[in-house]
């Protein structure tokens, strides 16, 4: 039987850091901006896949982990099970540090985890174009016992500089596989778990420090209405305190006024038709402890 996957080559991907080290710098840089956008697909595991660059003899799929951290609270623990279990099922992990930090308690925190795994580990040592040659050196130093890593390559994702290097050296690991999207699709987030993302992005940058990511969106719906070519989307922020809730709404509304405003003008351009974006504040305490809701925002442990 002639083997249909000769030659090409496919496979996950996992990139983990700290918060700020550039993995979607990266990600944007290797993926490009654009999301391509799929029918209205039931939410399932697949959306844990960030983004896939196909090439001509391979196709690499980055697979989002949910940030590592020392858990706090049930959210954490949570998090931390899922990210453990998204280590054991890829090809390829690639560990971003920043070259302008050194190696602290977050580093070694990831570090501790690849131990239960046996996946391969890539070092990538980013930004460089802020350091000087003798300070990487340095960096390279310090890691290089951390852990047995197949490779570490330093590079800037910001200016592109090794990033095409690496993803030769990241072809050359993955495994013989067939292509599994469409050449066209850069990710397969469902629509409503963008859109979801979004309020969220928009909501948690216009409160910045008030109100911290103890916020959840929940779309209830989404619908097209043929008749006036728009889509009508409705969905509840939800926020752990009552002055929380008082923040995002602001004053006569103002808050949830720009929330919305902004959220929109992206959801319109994401689904290319005009949007009538309808949002409600709603209080949950402490719903980060809430395991059953988690289920019902959306965190579904099995699915991962
Ligand atoms: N100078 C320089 N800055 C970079 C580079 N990569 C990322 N940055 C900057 O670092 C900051 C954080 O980058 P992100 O890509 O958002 O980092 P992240 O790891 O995705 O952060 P989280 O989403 O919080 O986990 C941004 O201001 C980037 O512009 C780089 O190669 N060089």
């Amino acid at each position: 039987m002639v083997n249909e996957n000769q030659g090409h080559k496919s496979g996950f991907i996992s990139i983990i850091g700290r918060p700020n080290v550039g993995k979607s710098t990266f990600l944007n840089r290797v993926i490009g901006q654009k999301i391509a956008i799929m029918s209205d697909k039931p939410q399932t595991t697949r959306n844990k896949v960030q983004g896939v660059l196909t090439l001509e003899d391979a196709q690499l799929i980055f697979i989002d982990t949910p940030g590592i951290h020392k858990p706090k609270h049930k959210l954490g623990d949570f998090m931390m099970k899922v990210a453990q279990n998204t280590l054991k099922g890829v090809d390829l992990i690639l560990f971003m540090v920043s070259a302008e930090e050194g190696y602290g308690k977050g580093e070694e925190f990831i570090l501790e985890k690849f131990q239960s795994v046996k996946t391969p580990v890539f070092l990538i040592i980013n930004k460089i174009d802020k350091v000087h040659p003798d300070k990487l050196l340095k960096i390279i130093d310090e890691y290089k016992d951390k852990h047995s890593f197949e490779e570490i390559v330093p590079i800037s994702a910001l200016e592109g500089n090794n990033v095409d290097r690496l993803l030769d050296q990241i072809k050359e690991h993955m495994p013989e596989g067939p292509q599994f999207y469409p050449a066209d699709q850069i990710t397969d987030h469902p629509e409503r778990f963008i859109v979801s993302e979004l309020i969220r992005e928009k909501a948690l940058h216009l409160t910045r420090e008030e109100v911290p990511h103890s916020l959840a969106v929940v779309i209830e719906k989404m619908e097209r209405d043929g008749q006036k070519d728009l889509v009508h989307v409705m969905a509840t922020i939800i926020v752990e305190r009552d002055s929380q809730k008082g923040i995002i709404i602001g004053k006569q509304g103002a808050m949830l006024k720009e929330v919305g405003k902004r959220a929109r003008l992206d959801i319109e351009q994401l689904l290319g038709t005009k949007v009538f974006l309808e949002l409600w504040v709603k209080v949950q305490k402490d719903w980060r402890n809430k395991m059953s809701q988690l289920r019902d925002f959306g965190f579904r442990e099995d699915e991962y």
